[in-house]
């Protein structure tokens, strides 16, 4: 006789961290498919995305958090209580920390807010690869005076360096229970959504002005062809006129170099040839519009 299959295990992992921390680095490479937005520059997730890893019989279910920091504008704060919200709904709660940036203020913040929240909670260290042995295990004693954490990792997301047995703990400590995802599904976010990230991404990467973060991406339309392809339309809405031009650029350079970074990423994303049309809107009080969060996933704040 066969012996019984182990029992399979799934559970929702929240990640937390700072801006920067590498939070979509880690899901991204536990995931093993880009599901969110990696970026050099701080405060790129605006949505919460998730990534599906599957690690023996468990099913690990990312909820990758904005970077959570104290909120001045009111999408800010929008960011902040939705980051918070993703870690309320999920079993488990990892605390990621730059340890070549220690204990900054959003750090401290968190850690003085994570106390409270009765979740099991896990530390990583991450960035290992940039710092001394004796500073990691100086944090890691600091942080945990602080929260009682079950376990701490010391981990590099860029590296793969301590991932294997991160992974395999969470696979452990996830509840016993069904999949919630068919095995070889690794996201639930709507392609629409990641090909507006990615162009979003392409943005920031392009135009190194303040101006980034004041725009979003929105997929208006995204039409499969006969042929196979997708014509994809995306507008991107500016807060300023001036904002416009920046993002044109002389004789439209700008915009044309960011839909074909864009399209390429799309195309490789969606397994299939991409045409894509960039429009540029100006829409100054985007920020106080309730319709802009639902079409990114994010709460509308009550003030
Ligand atoms: N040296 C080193 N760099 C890393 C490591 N993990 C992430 N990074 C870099 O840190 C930067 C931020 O990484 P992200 O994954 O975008 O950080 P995040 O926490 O998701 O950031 P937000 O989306 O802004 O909240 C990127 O340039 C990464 O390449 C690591 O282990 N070592």
């Amino acid at each position: 006789m066969e012996p019984e299959a182990e029992a399979t295990r799934c559970g929702f992992v929240a990640v937390l961290g700072a801006p920067n921390a590498g939070k979509s680095t880690l899901v991204n490479r536990l995931v093993g498919t880009k599901v969110s937005i990696v970026s050099r520059k701080v405060q790129t997730t605006r949505s919460i995305v998730r990534g599906i890893a599957m690690a023996g019989r468990s099913q690990i279910i990312f909820v990758d958090t904005p970077g959570i920091f104290a909120p001045r504008r009111r999408l800010d704060r929008a960011m902040v209580e939705t980051a918070w919200s993703g870690a309320r709904d999920a079993d488990l709660i990892v605390l990621m920390i730059d340890a070549s940036r220690g204990f900054v203020s959003e750090v401290t913040d968190l850690l003085e807010r994570l106390a409270d929240v009765p979740h099991p909670k896990i530390l990583v260290l991450n960035k290992v690869d940039l710092v001394k042995r004796e500073e990691l295990l100086a944090l890691a004693e600091q942080a945990n005076a602080m929260v009682s954490f079950t376990d701490t990792f010391m981990v590099s997301a860029t590296s793969g360096d301590g991932l294997d047995v991160f992974l395999a703990h969470l696979a452990a400590s996830v509840p016993a229970g069904p999949w919630l995802y068919p095995e070889d599904e690794v996201t639930d976010v709507p392609l629409r959504q990641l090909a507006a990230e990615i162009t979003r991404e392409k943005l920031f990467e392009r135009i190194h002005q303040e101006l980034p973060y004041q725009a979003t991406v929105e997929t208006e339309r995204w039409t499969d062809q006969k042929d196979g392809s997708a014509k994809v339309e995306q507008t991107i809405y500016v807060t300023r006129d001036s904002h416009k031009k920046i993002v044109i650029g002389k004789g439209g350079a700008a915009i044309k170099s960011i839909s074909m970074a864009a399209r390429k990423e799309i195309a490789e994303i969606a397994e299939r040839p991409v045409h894509l049309f960039l429009f540029v809107k100006v829409r100054e009080k985007w920020g106080d519009d309730p319709e802009r969060y639902r079409a990114m996933g994010i709460e509308f704040p009550k003030d």
